[in-house]
């Protein structure tokens, strides 16, 4: 039987992650790779991550059953019109891009909507490129699909049982849906944390105390605005009207502060600030949204030696498996806690109550 085949174009850090985890969950499947960066395909062939490379769109994508466009936005349609000759009927096409818009009209132009999907995976991180990529990264993360109208449903599940496969949870919606909910909750923030290290940059004492002494918070929300200035000038741009819309709508919000507090209205500031906490409280850390992502709790820990191993061995001993365990430290949590998940709901549920018998402080969010 031949051997499933899947290609990629563009191999940093999304590419190579996706790669990474194919690899973990199919060892036997053939990976090709195509990227203009050289060190990372070599990399990426001598880690046996891929199985071959190239350094053009040629006859190495033939006979894929999947082909994954996960260069910077605006690069991923420049390929399309070459890889159409190597496309058979049954191939799924597509992108890991975080805007949609234009390569569904691409897709469209090219003549490709019965084979593309778009893809993009609900994961990341600030840091770039194949040496950061990771076969974890997607896993338990939301993996947003947003099927053509001309691609057949078949097509449709192969793909999602591709996404279930490397442990991410897929999540179908069409592109235009997707392009305003992505451009909220994950475009705005990354303008917003690009323009305080600005205000920083060119605000601060001459001395630079801001930069000197900027603690959790700063560092809390700005941890993204480290992320690819060339993948962030292509969302931008791709994801325009969008983003000028939600800009306009979150600049009322701030002036809805400013307003407040030049009014001196403690009333309304406390009001502000409380309707954004509890809505902050009800988002959970741990995806309980329509699909509950990971099973988890918080736990304040007992002052002392072995803290951490009094609490893993007593969940040991009930035969609790620990997904992953750790102290977090931020402002909800002042003094630090410890963050554990669990594989299964019912681990989570038996957790709490052997934790609380022995007298720990046990939190969900
Ligand atoms: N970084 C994130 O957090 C994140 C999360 C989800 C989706 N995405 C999306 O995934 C895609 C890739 O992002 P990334 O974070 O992996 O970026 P990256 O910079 O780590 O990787 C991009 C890769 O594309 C290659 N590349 C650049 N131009 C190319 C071209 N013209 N032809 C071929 N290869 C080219 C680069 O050499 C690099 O290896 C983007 O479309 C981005 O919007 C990123
Ligand atoms: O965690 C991060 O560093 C990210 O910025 C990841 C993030 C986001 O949450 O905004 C960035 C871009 C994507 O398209 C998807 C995920």
């Amino acid at each position: 039987m031949k051997k499933t085949k899947i290609g990629f174009v563009g191999l940093g850090l999304i590419g190579g992650s996706i790669a990474k985890a194919v690899r973990l969950h199919h060892p036997d499947y053939e990976l090709v790779g195509f990227d203009k960066n050289e060190e990372s395909l070599s990399l990426a062939v001598k880690e046996k991550v891929l199985n071959a490379s190239t350094n053009q769109i040629d006859h190495n994508f033939m006979d894929c059953d999947f082909i994954f466009l996960c260069a910077p936005v605006s690069f991923n349609s420049a390929y399309l019109t070459q890889l159409k000759s190597y496309i058979n009927k049954d191939c799924i096409l597509t992108d890991a891009g975080s805007v949609k818009n234009g390569i569904h009209k691409e897709i469209e132009e090219v003549g490709l909507s019965s084979n593309f999907i778009g893809g993009h995976p609900m994961t990341g991180s600030e840091k770039s490129g194949y040496k950061n990529s990771k076969a974890l990264l997607l896993e338990n993360s939301y993996y947003i699909l947003t099927p053509t109208q001309n691609i057949s449903k078949v097509m449709i599940d192969r793909y999602k049982e591709l996404i279930e496969s490397i442990k991410a949870l897929p999540f179908v919606m069409d592109y235009q849906t997707h392009d305003f909910v992505t451009g909220g909750m994950s475009h705005l923030p990354h303008v917003v944390a690009a323009s305080l290290v600005l205000y920083m940059k060119e605000h601060d004492t001459d001395n630079h105390l801001m930069k000197q002494l900027a603690a959790g918070g700063f560092k809390d929300i700005t941890r993204i605005a480290s992320s690819s200035p060339i993948m962030w000038e292509h969302i931008c741009l791709e994801n325009k009207d969008n983003i000028i819309q939600i800009l306009d709508d979150y600049m009322s919000i701030l002036k809805d502060f400013k307003q407040e507090i030049k009014r001196g209205e403690g009333e309304k500031i406390h009001a502000l600030f409380d309707s954004s906490r509890n809505f902050r409280n009800s988002i959970s850390d741990f995806g309980s949204g329509a699909l509950k992502k990971v099973y988890g709790l918080y736990c304040d820990l007992k002052d002392e030696t072995g803290g951490i191993a009094t609490i893993a061995s007593a969940l040991a001993k009930e035969n609790i498996s620990i997904r992953n365990i750790g102290i977090i430290h931020n402002r909800e949590f002042e003094d630090g806690v410890l963050k554990i998940e669990f594989y299964k709901s019912e681990d989570l549920q038996r957790a709490k109550g052997i934790l609380r018998r022995e007298k720990y402080i046990v939190y969900e969010r």
